[in-house]
């Protein structure tokens, strides 16, 4: 199966990227699926295994997050024994990344390269806001375009309510809902998919997505939850795949159903995702106002006179002090990283 790489988003971004590795024996390729040690790989002549080369390896020892992921170009090398090795990962123009349960590591990159990242959601039982809320803040620090997608619809009585009550804890983001079941508006997601474009879908698990995948798929390409066995024997692995090429060009990109999602250095992500504070507080009388008790503070103001919902505020000073819990730990894990270097010099 050939395929053309720009159906899949390579453009003059990552062309020149490539230059540097460009040789007879190399080209470039789009992960669709990465393990520990190989990743599945589209380039143009079809799909290839490749194991990680040395500096890609060497890489990953300084920075886990340098492992390719799903959606990540590579550079491809075929040797004379008809191995496949991935030697290099090309810079990633965006990046889903989350804070790792594991205290010392960085951080694990879920996704890269797509253009937007759908938040997927269940209409039923309700849209849990606080999951909507984190999911944004990491949407919007990957670099690509957030969205909000509210699944089953089928399930509710009013998804029209529902969906608006979704979008007042999402400023400026599109909030749509689809119903797989009944295949309801789904169209509205092929803007997102076409050729060249990748949407990645960010949930957890049974929110639907491998569901939406099979959708826009037009096929089953993942496998979904009930028909799976306890003990994972009925599971296509061999077929499943994060990144799918659609048959019109564009891609989707299926992350793994996350339990929690922990934020890394996400300042960016939540002052995006909470955009109406964001714009309160440039009212406020200090600039470094934390807005907590500091006097003339006007998301403090807001929160008291009902214009923002307290519940509102209560997360956004939730998810702030969760990222400050983890940048201390980061700069007091870089402080130990150079004083070690130096002892050893
Ligand atoms: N009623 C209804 N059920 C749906 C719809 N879409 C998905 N489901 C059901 O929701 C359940 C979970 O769907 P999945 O697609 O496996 O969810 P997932 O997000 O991929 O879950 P993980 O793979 O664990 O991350 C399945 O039982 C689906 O049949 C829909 O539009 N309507
Ligand atoms: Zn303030």
């Amino acid at each position: 199966m050939a395929h053309e790489l720009s159906q899949l988003g390579w453009d003059e971004f990552f062309a020149s990227a490539y230059r540097p590795y460009d040789r007879s024996d190399a080209a470039p390729g789009r992960v669709l699926r990465a393990d520990r040690g190989v990743c599945t790989v589209l380039d143009a002549g079809g799909v290839t295994r490749a194991s990680l080369g040395g500096n890609v390896l060497i890489g990953a020892a300084r920075d886990p997050a340098l492992l390719p992921c799903a959606g990540d170009w590579v550079v491809l090398r075929r040797w004379p024994d008809r191995r496949v090795t991935a030697e290099a990962v090309l810079p990633r123009r965006t990046c889903l990344i989350r804070r790792t349960a594991d205290k010392d590591s960085t951080g694990q990159v879920l996704a890269a390269n797509m253009d937007t990242v759908a938040v997927v959601e269940p209409i039923h039982p309700e849209p849990d806001d606080a999951r909507i809320e984190r999911l944004l803040a990491l949407a919007w620090e990957s670099g690509a375009k957030p969205m909000i997608v509210l699944t089953k619809s089928d399930t509710a009585a009013d998804p029209e309510a529902i969906r608006r009550q979704v979008e007042a804890v999402a400023p400026g983001v599109p909030v749509i809902t689809v119903s797989v079941r009944r295949g309801h508006n789904l169209q509205h997601l092929s803007p997102y998919v076409v050729r060249g474009r990748t949407l990645a879908l960010l949930g957890r698990s049974g929110a639907g997505k491998s569901t939406l995948v099979n959708a826009l798929a037009g096929a089953p390409v993942m496998p979904v939850q009930q028909i799976r066995d306890v003990d994972g024997k009925g599971r296509h692995t061999t077929a499943y795949r994060n990144l799918v090429p659609l048959p019109d060009g564009g891609a989707v990109l299926d992350t793994p159903g996350i339990r929690g999602v922990g934020l890394l250095d996400t300042a960016e992500g939540l002052s995006r995702a909470f955009g109406d504070i964001t714009v309160l507080a440039a009212e406020c009388r200090f600039d470094d106002c934390r807005h907590e008790a500091e006097p003339g503070c006007a998301v403090v103001t807001a929160a008291a006179d009902g214009s923002l919902a307290p519940r509102r505020l209560a997360a956004w000073r939730k998810l702030r002090h969760e990222i400050e819990v983890e940048s201390a730990r980061q700069s007091a894990r870089l402080a130990g990283a150079a004083g070690h270097r130096r002892r050893r010099s």
